[in-house]
């Protein structure tokens, strides 16, 4: 969606390492903000991103208009149940809906043979592999989804545009989240249940300068089933957390019983 950073860049770093040509998309999907989210308000700085794309050797900038993507009469979706419902899902709805609709468009408009989405937006990548799928797209094909893994700030934070949105001071705060989610699961690891470890992750959020906690849960790490207890398969502690003006999400793995 723009307004990128060492995050985007690493995704595009990846894909030239791994193909002789190189597509970027930036837009700004109206299709998935719910009403009162921040559509209006995210930044957007295309003349920025593009030089920075050029410098980094992208053979392909697809920034389409609103208008063309979403002309008068347009009255397609694509919703994928389960493992788009909880979480996100739950605290947007509507939301996966609206990603899954402009990925497939986007899919079919640049036609990759296989596309990048970042560990970040963890929900995101379970839901546009399942999209893949089900819906037989070739190109991708459902194994050319390729996840990165999330690229953080020096004090753990994971690079987000919407960090932007925060005060010097709500900044310093924000490191709290990484660093309270890896307390939590070396506690998980060592035997504490998930409630107390989970319970002590919500306490330190909110002593800690966020205002709310939208969810913070273990979850199957690939059907994103909720968890009360470790399993022997890989895991996934999952965050979303509001601070200042900004709705902060991060996962990190939780190792198997
Ligand atoms: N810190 C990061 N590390 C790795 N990939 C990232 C990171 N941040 C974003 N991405 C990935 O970049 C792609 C574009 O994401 P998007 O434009 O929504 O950026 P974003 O920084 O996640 O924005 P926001 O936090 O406002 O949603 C997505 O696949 C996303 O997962
Ligand atoms: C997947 C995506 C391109 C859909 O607009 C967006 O949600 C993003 O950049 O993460
Ligand atoms: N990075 C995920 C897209 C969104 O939050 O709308």
């Amino acid at each position: 969606m723009g307004a990128l950073h060492e995050g985007h860049l690493t995704l595009v770093r990846e894909a030239k390492s791994r193909a002789d040509h190189v597509a970027v998309s930036i837009f700004v999907n109206p299709l998935q903000f719910g009403a009162g989210e921040d559509l209006d308000a995210y930044p957007r700085q295309l003349e920025r991103d593009s030089a920075l794309l050029q410098a980094e050797g992208v053979d392909l900038l697809w920034a389409p208009t609103v208008d063309a993507m979403y002309p008068d009469g347009f009255a397609s979706n694509i919703s994928i149940s389960g493992v788009s419902e909880g979480f996100c899902g739950a605290s947007r709805p509507g939301h996966f809906d609206g990603v899954a609709t402009v990925v497939c468009k986007l899919f079919n408009q640049v036609r990759p043979d296989f596309a990048l989405f970042g560990a970040k937006d963890w929900q995101q990548l379970a839901v546009i592999r399942r999209m893949a799928r089900d819906l037989d797209l070739t190109l991708p094909l459902a194994d050319n989804i390729i996840g990165v893994e999330t690229v953080r700030e020096a004090d753990g934070l994971a690079m987000s545009s919407r960090n932007a949105y925060l005060t010097p001071e709500q900044r310093g705060q924000a490191a709290t989240l990484p660093s309270a989610m890896k307390t939590a699961i070396a506690a998980i690891e060592s035997g504490e249940t998930i409630a107390a470890a989970l319970a002590q992750l919500e306490a330190t959020l909110l002593a800690g300068g966020f205002s709310a906690i939208d969810y913070a849960r273990i979850a199957d790490a690939d059907t994103l089933v909720p968890l009360d207890a470790r399993s022997q398969r890989p895991m996934r502690l999952l965050v979303a957390a509001r601070i200042g003006r900004a709705r902060l999400i991060d996962n990190m793995a939780v190792q198997p019983q």
